[in-house]
């Protein structure tokens, strides 16, 4: 099978499966709208010979009938097939966005989602994935339809004159070539313009950011960011507007190889009728043929060659969809136990991709079960990095972490990440209710306001949560409307810097109680009365588990139970605070260094 065969198929099977009904509907409409103009040109035919026959009109009364039913029918399918194709694309599009995104949520790591051409992939995946399968079909039926009124009027030709049946689908086999190369040189085009078209996006979707409007206002960027926005947008127009002159000039001289082929059959015709050799009634039907014939085949084609393209974009869809697992996983991954012993990496090489520098180089450190380490060093020493790869968003290159002695490769990445805890250091600032911000730190906890309250007193944002103006039910946005999305007028309520820093260490403090506690730069944003308490927090939950902090600040990990000097992807430093404070070395020159901004 080819590949778009496979895809055509896949997108049919999407359909039938979610919406069969509605899929046979449209397949019984599609031959009756087929049957419909044939059978109107054999009965028009067969009134104008009984008109025109000597003895006058015989009975007219059945022919007429069958006439009005053919226009009834004529008239009303395409109405129906409208609302039955809207309703199949509301129904698969469901299925399909469903799918869609269950195969983004099964990506373990975190890879794909740094490559662009993921990037890509998924921005038409999740235009196809919409309306991509819907389209498909209807191009198919539209194909069957085209097919059988061909096939029906080619028959009808060849019962007037068999040649001119063949000059006429001779006449289309140019148009049938060139709308196919069309068909090509768009996915081409297509696929130039796609990553320009996201970067047009980027910058749009930059420059309207509440976010990023105070740098953007404050350095006066925006005509700069609004002007490579529209470079990227004239780009993409004169990829487009190549393709579609060439499609323009393509268009027109097939239209007309086509009137000088239906020109052709009129004067052939109209001599057959002047000499006697066909009748009236075959000189409509001859007309009707030709035009049909000609407007089925076109269209036919065309739709191919959309088809082409849809093909295309739904071939990206499944692409995602079926895509193979981006971190190899084990086929009989064993459970995840709880920590008993402690996490080791054992010389662990990792760099992002092959062409960039190692960012870790042979790290070999343990974190002890019921020990508080803590991981120190300058910026891009690969501390996030080691985070990263314990909670297995990407697989050591060398070497490798294990818990309790296994593997973390042949764990369930899923179960290894509900045994950890953590505050990360981009953490998200979700535009949802207060509630629900620390809700998510254990979904099954959201519905508990007892459970949510008291992991927000322990961040210390109880008391900001139930100052706001509908406390913890409070909307924290400023994009959305609080309650009604569409007829609300209440704005959300935003927080500062600190206080959603607060709120992510109530989501981790949600999940007390797990064998892992990380917590990367977790109270960058809090002011020193803040840091303190939260770490007076952390202490208590780190005494009953393991923990990892990552930390500039030394005051915060000096009572760790080991602290870890990374520099350059190694290990350079490990002991507690007053050993490493003692000894010579990077530890002691940071923190004399920190020490003394706070003396002079
Ligand atoms: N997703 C990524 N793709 C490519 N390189 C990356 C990626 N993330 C980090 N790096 C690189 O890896 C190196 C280590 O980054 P990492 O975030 O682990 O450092 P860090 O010690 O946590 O730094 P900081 O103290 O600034 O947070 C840096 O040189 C960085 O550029």
């Amino acid at each position: 099978m080819t590949s778009g065969m496979r895809v055509a198929a896949a997108a049919w099977r999407l359909a039938w499966r979610v919406a069969a009904r509605t899929t046979v509907a449209q397949l019984v409409l599609t031959v009756l709208g087929a049957a419909a103009p044939v059978t109107a040109a054999w009965l028009t035919k067969v009134v104008l010979d009984q008109l025109s026959a000597p003895g006058g009109p015989a009975d007219l009364l059945w022919p007429i009938t069958g006439l009005v039913a053919a226009g009834v029918m004529t008239a009303l399918v395409p109405q129906v097939m409208r609302y039955l194709r809207a309703e199949q694309e509301r129904i698969v599009a469901l299925a399909a966005l469903d799918r869609l995104y269950t195969a983004v949520n099964r990506l373990v790591g975190l890879g794909r989602f740094e490559d662009p051409q993921f990037a890509d992939r998924l921005r038409f995946a999740r235009h196809a994935g919409g309306s991509g399968p819907a389209e498909i079909t209807t191009v198919s039926l539209n194909l069957l339809q085209q097919v059988l009124v061909t096939a029906g009027f080619a028959v009808s030709l060849a019962t007037v004159s068999p040649a001119l049946a063949i000059a006429v689908l001779v006449g289309a086999v140019p148009a049938v070539a060139a709308e196919f190369a069309l068909a090509r040189r768009r996915a081409e085009a297509m696929n130039t313009v796609g990553p320009i078209e996201r970067r047009e996006l980027f910058y749009g979707q930059l420059l309207s950011d509440v976010d990023a409007a105070t740098e953007i206002r404050l350095f006066g960027v925006g005509s700069f960011l609004r002007e490579r926005m529209l470079r990227e947008r004239r780009t993409a127009n004169q990829v487009q507007r190549a393709m579609d002159r060439r499609s323009l000039r393509t268009e027109a001289l097939l239209t007309m190889l086509s009137t000088a082929v239906a020109g052709g059959c009129l004067v052939w015709v109209v001599n057959a009728a002047a000499g006697g050799t066909v009748t009236i009634g075959d000189v409509s039907m001859l007309v009707a043929a030709v035009a049909s014939v000609q407007t089925s085949l076109l269209g036919m084609v065309r739709d191919l060659a959309g088809a082409h393209t849809q093909l295309l974009m739904f071939g990206h869809y499944l692409a995602v969809v079926e895509a193979e697992p981006d971190l190899p996983l084990p086929v009989h991954s064993r459970p995840v136990p709880p920590l008993r012993h402690g996490i080791e990496l054992r010389d662990v090489w990792f760099r992002y991709r092959e062409d960039l520098p190692w960012v870790l180089r042979g790290v070999t450190l343990t974190i002890p079960k019921g020990q508080a380490v803590a991981l120190v060093g300058y910026n891009g020493a690969g501390k996030s990095t080691i985070i990263k790869l314990l909670c297995r968003y990407y697989d050591p290159d060398r070497g490798a972490i294990l818990w309790d002695g296994v593997d973390l490769r042949d764990l369930d990445p899923v179960q290894l990440r509900a045994r950890i805890a953590g505050v990360f250091q981009d953490f998200v600032s979700y535009e949802l209710s207060a509630a629900e911000n620390i809700g998510i730190g254990d979904v099954e906890a959201l519905a508990d306001r007892s459970r949510v309250e008291s992991a927000a007193r322990e961040a210390g944002v109880h008391d900001i949560v139930s100052g706001l103006p509908h406390g913890y039910d409070t909307l924290l946005s400023r994009t959305y409307f609080a309650g009604d999305e569409l007829n609300g007028t209440t704005p959300g309520t935003m927080l500062s810097g600190g206080q959603w820093q607060r709120l992510a260490i109530a989501r981790s403090f949600l999940r007390g109680g797990r064998d892992l506690l990380i917590l990367d730069e977790p109270s960058a944003r809090l002011d020193a009365e803040a840091e303190h308490e939260i770490h007076q927090g952390f202490r208590r939950l780190r005494d009953d588990g393991t923990s990892l902090l990552v930390s500039h600040r030394l005051g915060t990990i000096r009572d760790a139970d080991l602290i870890l000097v990374l520099d350059a992807g190694t290990v350079v430093q490990a002991g507690s605070h007053d050993e490493l404070v003692e000894a010579a070395g990077p530890y002691a020159e940071l923190f004399s260094l920190q020490a003394a901004g706070y003396r002079d």
